[in-house]
């Protein structure tokens, strides 16, 4: 069983701390969504990891191993970083072919990554008649073809249709299944949970969080009712005299914190308020994620002036 581990691992690049001092380990059979805000330092790390840029200090192994030491690193790490860099005159299989052949991997596995990667019909043509989904899917491939252990994708959604994006989330579910270590980038929370095991968060190159996948969600999506009745204000009042929060939405309905419809109907009973609409609502995982990272937006919009 191989980890990724990344201690105290920085990354300067001139002026700019790409990665700061950040330490967290990427455990087997389960798949860790590496989140963080454009420009958090995800790449950076990944790249890292991969060997393909140098830290400030600290270290960035694989099974105890820098990659530069590995024997045979097809076999031990796949990774997709960049899509795009792939010869764009040859055709995918020969893009296939001439990595298993450089190194040294059977070129039998050309054709079953092609299979599961969904390129079997498109092989034969050129990478540059590729769709950007098409080349995501030819880097995964890449990625899968030396049966790694580890396997590092950096936002392989990118470019993905619904069926590929359903298509990877069950590829890499399946990859974890089978115990291997998958770390996979992306700046969408919404669609990290419907993969991840476990979440590694950045912001400004920093570890914001290290957390299981059901703890975040425990911890920062909290029931909320929505209310309509015939007196809002009434309502409201009686609300807030029990110790709820309750706050009027702009379509005018009451939005309710931790709070259950239940409750909230047997209270406007008692009030005598009927009810016109009542649901229970789960707040946005989305906008949890962003209050959290919200400090460490390098590139947020500036809020807009009254
Ligand atoms: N080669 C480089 N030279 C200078 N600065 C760099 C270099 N690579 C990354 N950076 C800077 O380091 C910071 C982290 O970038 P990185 O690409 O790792 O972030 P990211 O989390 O992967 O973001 P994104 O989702 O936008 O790719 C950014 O400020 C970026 O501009």
């Amino acid at each position: 069983m191989t980890s990724i581990e990344v201690a105290a691992l920085t990354k300067e690049y001139g002026s700019t701390r790409a990665v700061d001092h950040l330490t967290f380990t990427v455990a087997p059979g389960k798949v860790t969504g590496f989140l963080g805000p454009n420009g958090a330092g995800k790449s950076t790390t990944m790249r890292l990891v991969l060997g393909l840029d140098r830290p400030t200090s600290g270290t960035a192994t694989v099974g105890g191993r820098t990659y530069a030491s590995l024997s045979d690193p097809l076999r031990e790490v796949g990774a997709l970083l960049d899509a795009q860099n792939a010869h764009a005159s040859r055709t995918g299989r020969n893009h296939l072919r001439a990595l298993a052949v450089s190194n040294g991997l059977p070129v039998r596995r050309v054709d079953e990554v092609l299979e599961e990667s969904g390129l079997a019909s498109a092989a034969g043509r050129r990478i540059k008649t590729y769709s950007l989904g098409m080349r995501q899917r030819l880097g995964i491939a890449a990625a899968l073809l030396g049966d790694p252990p580890v396997i590092m994708l950096d936002e392989p959604s990118n470019g993905l249709d619904p069926e590929g994006i359903i298509w990877i989330r069950e590829l890499l579910r399946r990859l974890a299944r089978e115990g291997r270590t998958v770390l996979v980038s992306s700046h969408l929370m919404n669609e990290t949970a419907a993969f991840a095991d476990h979440l590694v968060v950045l912001g400004r190159g920093r570890l914001l969080a290290d957390t299981p996948m059901r703890e975040f969600l425990d911890e920062h999506s909290h029931a909320r009712v929505r209310v309509r009745s015939t007196e809002q204000t009434r309502l409201r009042q009686a609300l807030v005299e029990q110790g709820y929060v309750a706050e009027f939405a702009e379509d005018g309905k009451l939005t309710v914190e931790d709070a259950k419809a239940e409750d909230i109907g047997a209270l406007a009973a008692r009030e005598g308020v009927a009810i016109l609409e009542l649901a229970d609502e789960q707040a946005s995982l989305e906008q949890a994620y962003l209050a959290l990272t919200a400090q460490d937006t390098e590139f947020a919009a500036a809020p807009a002036r009254p």
